[in-house]
């Protein structure tokens, strides 16, 4: 009996202490949900702004919710920017929205106005935002081009830009066209089967293996190779990163395993393209023809840092630095790239007049017989640039659709200014959100700007329109923007090539599904993933076409 109350009196005492430690938690956590409201509010009231209604308790997480909830529930959140803009056309007239999401993200300054866009892009680089370091150091432990700024961003960039350059890109393309080939005889396989499957997932692989062969001249395997290690482990770390603290994201915070796996995941990495990066050393002084990425890096690095430096033996530090670059090339290049060839094949499909004019232009380039395009381009990879439409294809389907924005940090003194108006805008204590999907959507930039029309981008007699300056951004621009542009429309343009003509992809949404602004596509919430990807992977079966 006297066992049992004194344990009876310890539970008790147990339960008050964490009761006291639970009360502690939750009345810090308001406290500094209080700071962040009324910081926010302080800013509004002090400079004026015109904000959504906004909740002390909620922010503008109920406003927003509400917005979004008029749409699918796994639209993707980068486009609610647009979304709000939309209903709330007298507070997005500037062309910016001070939206409140604290605590599921930071409380940020979206921006659609092309010209303050390029005001912390382009004409003064503000420095990436703090959110962009956290979310990926998991990954790369911030040692990549993506979350680095000042000298140590500025030398690396130095070291990739030749291999990045539009003429090293260019000389890479006939491995290219093994690739693009490999995925085109996946799709041929798809065909025979009838079987619906999510295309992307194929897409990705095909664009890993594209910028393997771009990076390291090798073949990466990973179309091929089922379940093959380096894919695996970059797909799995980038499932386990945290990119906002939104309840589907909880589970991940608090489980155990999740520092362990990702360890064993970039273990695995870092063990797959050691080996890779030493042979391109080894093979760095007399690599006859195209340069690969890797292999014009070791160059550069060694001209600026002393031949003797590195000697026979590779230097230790290049070898680490540029393993993390390559699993951020991995990882920036693979989805955006896929995802974007997946809304051009969706555009095209529900767009057969424009698919017939494109499958025109590549019959007049590479002649009636396609299956000779793969030696044509293998050739002469300057053919692809004879393609307008092809390329305008790829501009709309970006302009649409662009799977990224860029974050920065705002700072006290730091205004942004509307040229119209000249009002000015703080930014103190906000993510400046660069939000391209808004704006390339914007009706005061771009005609009937949810309709899928390359022919925009051409004038009559087919050469390149003139189009306002800094409204098409899907790479960013300024010194930020993406190192990966040549690369990925020269791919995008080279799978269109080779696949278009010899086979129909057919999108299998059921036509009664929800749509977003006219289309059953739409970018999506994709659980694992962490930028903007099509719904549901885009399902499609694959049919061959029959050539009179
Ligand atoms: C359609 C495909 C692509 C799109 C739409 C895209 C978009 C972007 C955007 C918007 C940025 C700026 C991000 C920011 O400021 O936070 C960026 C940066 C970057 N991208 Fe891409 N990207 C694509 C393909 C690629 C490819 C193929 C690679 C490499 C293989 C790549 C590597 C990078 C890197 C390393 C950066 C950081 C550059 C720097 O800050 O110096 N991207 N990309």
């Amino acid at each position: 009996m006297a066992l049992f109350e004194l344990s009876a009196g310890a539970a008790l005492r147990v339960l008050r202490a964490v009761g006291v430690v639970a009360i502690a938690i939750f009345a810090r956590g308001f406290f500094i949900l209080y700071q962040k409201r009324m910081q926010f509010r302080r800013l509004v009231a002090k400079h004026g702004l015109d904000v959504l209604p906004h909740s002390l308790i909620f922010g503008h997480l109920i406003s927003v919710g509400m917005a979004m909830a008029k749409h699918p529930a796994d639209l993707n959140g980068q486009v609610s920017p647009l979304v709000l803009a939309r209903d709330h056309p007298e507070l997005a007239k500037d062309g910016v929205l001070y939206i409140d999401l604290w605590p599921i993200s930071y409380q940020m300054l979206a921006v659609f106005h092309p010209d303050m866009m390029a005001q912390f892009c382009q004409e003064n680089s503000q420095l990436k935002h703090e959110q962009v370091r956290w979310e990926f150091y998991p990954l790369t432990k911030n040692k990549d081009l993506v979350t680095t700024d000042g000298a140590q961003w500025k030398r690396w960039r130095s070291v990739f830009n030749p291999g990045f350059s539009t003429q090293n890109i260019m000389s890479l393309v006939p491995s290219f066209v093994e690739e693009v080939l490999v995925f085109k005889r996946y799709l041929e396989g798809i065909a025979t089967t009838g079987e619906v499957v999510a295309l992307e997932t194929q897409g990705m692989k095909a664009t890993c293996d594209i910028i393997g062969r771009a990076v390291l001249g090798k073949s990466l395997g990973i179309q091929t190779t089922p379940d093959n290690p380096l894919f695996k482990a970059l797909k799995e770390n980038i499932a386990w990163l945290i990119p906002e603290w939104a309840p589907r994201q909880w589970g991940k915070m608090i489980n155990p395993l999740r520092r362990l796996s990702m360890w064993r995941n970039n273990a695995i990495m870092r063990r797959e393209l050691r080996s890779l990066i030493e042979e391109q050393y080894k093979n760095s002084g007399h690599i006859e023809g195209p340069k690969t990425i890797v292999n014009l890096a070791i160059r550069t690095y060694v001209k600026e840092n002393g031949q003797t430096s590195m000697g026979d033996v590779i230097d230790p530090e290049f070898v680490d630095a540029t393993i993390e670059h390559i699993k951020m090339f991995l990882f920036a290049g693979h989805d955006t790239t896929a995802s974007t060839l997946s809304f051009a094949y969706y555009s095209l499909h529900e767009n057969p007049e424009i698919m017939a004019k494109v499958r025109a232009e590549h019959d007049a380039v590479f002649g009636a017989d396609p299956s000779q395009a793969a030696y044509m381009i293998s050739k002469t990879p300057a053919l692809l640039n004879q393609l307008p439409l092809t390329l305008a294809v790829v501009r709309e389907t970006l302009r649409m659709y662009p799977p990224v924005g860029s974050v920065r940090a705002g700072s006290p003194d730091y205004f942004l200014t509307n040229p119209e108006t000249g009002r000015q805008y703080p930014t103190d204590n906000l993510m400046m959100f660069s939000c391209s999907y808004a704006m390339q959507r914007d009706a005061t930039y771009w005609a009937d700007p949810d309709t899928f029309n390359p022919e925009r981008w051409l004038t009559k007699d087919g050469e390149p329109a003139q189009l306002r300056k800094n409204t098409w951004r899907p790479f960013e621009l300024g010194p930020r923007s993406c190192i990966g542009q040549e690369l990925a429309m020269t791919e995008l343009k080279l799978i269109l090539a080779l696949t278009l003509r010899e086979l129909d992809i057919v999108p299998m949404y059921a036509p009664t599904g929800e749509r977003f602004f006219g289309a059953l596509m739409y970018q999506a919430h994709v659980s694992g993933e962490l930028t903007a990807h099509p719904k549901g992977g885009m399902p499609v079966i694959v049919k061959k076409r029959v050539l009179s």
